[in-house]
């Protein structure tokens, strides 16, 4: 509730609720599961309770409409547990609350684990909204700008997201750190894009194994782990990270850089700052500078400094696998609203970029007029810089656009993501 009616991060309000009662492993993961899995679910579901329910959907008690919403998850997509047995619990939890309501929960439930009808679909588009629970403006957004790549974008979207790491190689390589990993039980395998990534499939907590606890490791997505090195970092470099928070790109631009660069760390929100640096002392670096600042701001005393990251806010339609509560939260008008703040971002981060250096702008949302639009926008605007091709090799998720900018789409071990490498040119070239 918190989540879908206050606006409350998904994986924040999960975690406090769990933190704040006594369940064993087993049952953190089942409600985990249920809280990701309804969210991930939604819109078929609330359609099947729309169609299923005598009382109109806005008239359902919020509480009430949580446990039909998290019940009729577990009908429709879960197997471990009896149609029965949901059904008894969910009328109990619904009596609990307020007894007048059980006899209705039962009826919702019970006909909804008979129905098997589908609703009738007017377009293509509406049969795949439903399929795979997304909004149809968002369907439509995907269509219109990824065309036949549409239903692989919601398909991926909706997968269970892999466990990656990226491994510190300025402490171990990664083939070692594959090594001690599967010695000490872990199912682990090298990512296939990038070349620092191990994905982890099973073996037990590696937030409690050596490699993690002493910095060999760090969590992060494959498709992030691009990123930094764009910016090819050198020893004795100057790198500024604007918009850094938790640290996790800003902490690889330091180790390919042997920790030898200063790689200066901002972020707007002062809270995050803390994880940087607690990220950057577990894995012991020791070139990172984290501070408060807002990347719309210029800070003159670096204009022209070196090579500039800018991993700018986005609407974050890549990270649905992680966060689902964005299929419910965005709207078509937050994402128009996007560019411009990202446009002013991109003016700033320009200013810092000396003759020869580099601007990686990236986000992790799958929408061309935050992506593509905006660095086509800034290389009319600014003659002094130009797209440099990025090469990744072939993997079925990466496009390439005609000027070399890639967008990673969702799967496995990689968010949606988008990556382009700007340079500002010398006078010779
Ligand atoms: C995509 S996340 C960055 C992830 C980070 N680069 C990493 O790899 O760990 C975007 C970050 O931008 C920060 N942010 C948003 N607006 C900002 C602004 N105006 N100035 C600086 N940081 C900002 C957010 O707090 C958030 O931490």
């Amino acid at each position: 509730m918190k989540i879908l009616n206050e606006g409350a991060y998904s994986n924040i309000a999960l975690d406090n609720a769990l933190s704040s009662v006594n369940l064993k492993d087993d049952d953190k993961a089942l409600a985990t599961e249920l809280v990701y899995g309804t969210l991930k679910r939604l819109v078929t579901i609330d359609d099947m309770i729309g169609r299923n329910s005598t009382t109109p959907m806005k008239k359902i008690e919020d509480r009430v409409l949580g446990i039909l919403r998290m019940s009729v998850y577990q009908l429709k997509y879960l197997d471990r547990i009896p149609d029965y047995a949901i059904v008894s619990d969910a009328v109990e939890l619904a009596r609990e609350w307020n007894p007048r309501v059980s006899g209705f929960v039962n009826a919702v439930l019970r006909s909804i684990s008979r129905d098997d009808t589908v609703p009738r679909f007017r377009s293509k588009l509406e049969k795949m909204a439903y399929e795979e629970s997304f909004p149809l403006w968002m369907v439509m957004h995907f269509s219109r700008n990824y065309k036949s790549r549409t239903l692989e974008i919601l398909e991926g979207l909706n997968e269970r997201p892999a466990v990656t790491y990226r491994v510190n190689t300025l402490r171990i390589t990664r083939e070692d750190a594959l090594t001690e990993l599967q010695k000490d039980g872990f199912s682990a395998e090298p990512t296939a894009v990038s070349p620092f990534g191990i994905i982890i499939s099973g073996g037990g907590s590696v937030a409690a194994n050596r490699l993690f606890s002493e910095g060999f490791l760090t969590v992060q997505d494959e498709s992030s782990m691009l990123a930094a090195p764009l910016l090819e970092p050198v020893e004795g470099g100057t790198y500024l990270d604007l918009c850094s928070a938790p640290g996790g790109k800003a902490t690889h631009i330091a180790e390919l850089s042997g920790d030898r660069a200063r790689v200066l760390a901002y972020d707007i929100y002062e809270a995050k700052i803390r994880t940087i640096m607690e990220n950057a002392a577990r894995l012991k670096l020791k070139g990172i500078e984290a501070g408060l600042h807002d990347a719309g701001e210029p800070m003159p005393e670096f204009f022209g400094i070196g090579s500039v990251l800018l991993d700018a806010p986005c609407s974050g339609l890549g990270i649905i696998r992680k966060k689902p509560d964005i299929k419910h939260t965005k709207t078509q008008e937050e994402l128009d609203g996007l560019p411009e703040l990202q446009r002013r971002l991109m003016d700033v981060a320009k200013l810092y970029v000396k003759t020869g250096g580099s601007l990686v702008y990236s986000t992790c949302t799958l929408n061309p007029s935050e992506n593509e639009d905006n660095v086509r926008w800034f290389l009319e605007n600014n003659p002094d810089f130009e797209a440099k091709r990025i090469q990744l090799g072939d993997h079925p998720n990466l496009i390439y656009s005609e000027e070399g900018f890639v967008t990673v789409l969702p799967s496995g071990t990689m968010d949606g993501f988008f990556l382009s490498k700007l340079v500002r040119r010398t006078s010779k070239s």
